[in-house]
């Protein structure tokens, strides 16, 4: 008899069996195809059960940047938007780039995250902080984005990181010449990080790759510890669209169609999909700020993708629960017994209209405002636990940090 049983339809990346999970002290216990015993049962019907879903790319902001989001605003946002694992992204201010900040942050997290959590630590320069941190994935900048700290040496930061690096690549010397960000910067920084992994062979995520250039460039490397995120802004967005709305300013940018088209036409070779959620005030939008939320409407854009056929309702436990698992070594997810009982419950035929005042996020815009989607989120379960249902976030923040060692 098990403390709780969910019964319905699970999504692994085979596909999808009706079953039951029996679940004891927040942990996977049993994985049936019947029917297990319960003192708790908890029937999702016809909803869709995946793995809990994992966004290897988000900024919690905090510290200084309060106004903007913090570790409670984003993580509620998190789970709100079907996610049940952030990885927190270090270009905060101050930068997470020495030991005491590490700590602070360590402590800033405590108590206070709805969803559980990876600590990042930047690295540029800074190699013993970075070996004595114990930080759950390192971040290397190549140019500068927000924030503006960027590395000098990225071979020497990529080779001093004591754990996966994931790597904003774009080349710093094409932005200072050309602002604008072309193609040319990403594609120039990711040969580079290429051959920087063919000869330091340890595991590297290039971050939000967005042109076709370097998709087909990592595809050809062919490095089976070189990994690589692309965003929904970059799937389901393109130029023209910034065009007509400057706030759709992002670093690297919006692309035109051609790179759009390559990103589909090499979807299945696509390891993670990623937010970047980066959450900015509409007046910092105003001056120039980059970046665009993500964690309330990543899911459901790709569940309004399996309706029109775009991609498959697994495609996206491979993408943002199998393969940051692997790729990012967490110890303690997956949906095998032993692992964190984290459930994503979605029903794929939900139509919703966005609508950013009822975002958790601090950053009440978005690029899909107004938009009809076909798909969403209806319940979050964190270790056992319902911790959002139908739009509305239930109990305390249990958040931890994840296990990588
Ligand atoms: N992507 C962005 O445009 N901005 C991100 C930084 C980053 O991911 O480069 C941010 O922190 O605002
Ligand atoms: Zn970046
Ligand atoms: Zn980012």
């Amino acid at each position: 008899m098990h403390e709780l049983v969910i019964a319905g339809k699970f999504v692994t990346e085979e596909g999808i069996f009706r079953g039951s999970v029996g679940i004891d002290d927040g942990k996977i216990r049993a994985i049936s195809t019947g029917l297990l015993r319960g003192e708790e049962v908890l029937n999702l019907g016809e909803d869709l059960i995946l793995p809990g879903l994992i966004d290897v790319h988000v900024h919690l902001r905090d510290f200084e940047e309060k106004h903007k989001e913090t570790i409670e605003s984003g993580t509620k946002a998190a789970i709100h938007g079907g996610i049940t694992t952030v990885f927190d992204m270090p270009n905060t201010r101050p930068p997470i780039m020495d030991l005491k900040t590490f700590e602070r942050r360590e402590h800033t997290f405590r108590g206070r995250a709805y969803s559980d959590y990876a600590m990042g630590f930047l690295v540029s320069n800074n190699c013993e902080d970075a070996k004595m941190s114990g930080a759950d994935f390192f971040k290397v900048f190549m140019g500068a984005s927000t924030g503006g700290i960027y590395s000098k040496d990225f071979e020497s930061d990529y080779s001093c990181a004591p754990g996966v690096v994931s790597v904003h690549a774009e080349d710093a010397r094409t932005i200072q010449k050309r602002p604008e960000r072309p193609p040319e910067a990403e594609i120039k920084a990711v040969e580079r990080v290429l051959l920087a992994a063919e000869k330091l062979r340890k595991p590297l995520n290039i971050c939000h790759v967005s042109t076709g250039g370097a998709i087909k460039a990592v595809t050809r490397s062919n490095l089976p510890w070189v990994s690589f995120e692309v965003t929904p802004h970059h799937l389901f967005l393109s130029r023209g669209d910034y065009e007509r709305n400057g706030l759709l300013k992002v670093y690297p940018p919006l692309r035109g169609e051609d790179d759009i088209r390559t990103l589909w036409e090499n979807f299945r070779r696509i390891p993670i999909i990623a937010s970047d959620h980066a959450p900015h005030t509409i007046e910092d939008k105003k001056e120039g700020a980059a970046g665009i939320p993500g964690l309330e409407t990543e899911v459901a854009l790709l569940l309004d993708g399996v309706n029109r056929g775009l991609l498959s309702i697994t495609d996206i436990v491979k993408k943002m629960h199998l393969n940051p698992i692997r790729v990012f070594g967490i110890r303690n997810k997956g949906f095998r017994l032993g692992a964190d009982a984290d459930f994503t419950v979605v029903d794929l035929k939900r139509e919703w209209i966005v609508k950013p005042e009822e975002f958790y996020t601090k950053a009440k815009w978005s690029p899909w405002e107004g938009k009809r989607l076909r798909g969403k989120a209806v319940m979050t379960l964190l270790r056992g636990e319902v911790v959002m249902e139908e739009d509305e976030i239930t109990g305390k923040p249990r958040g931890v940090r994840i296990d990588v060692r």
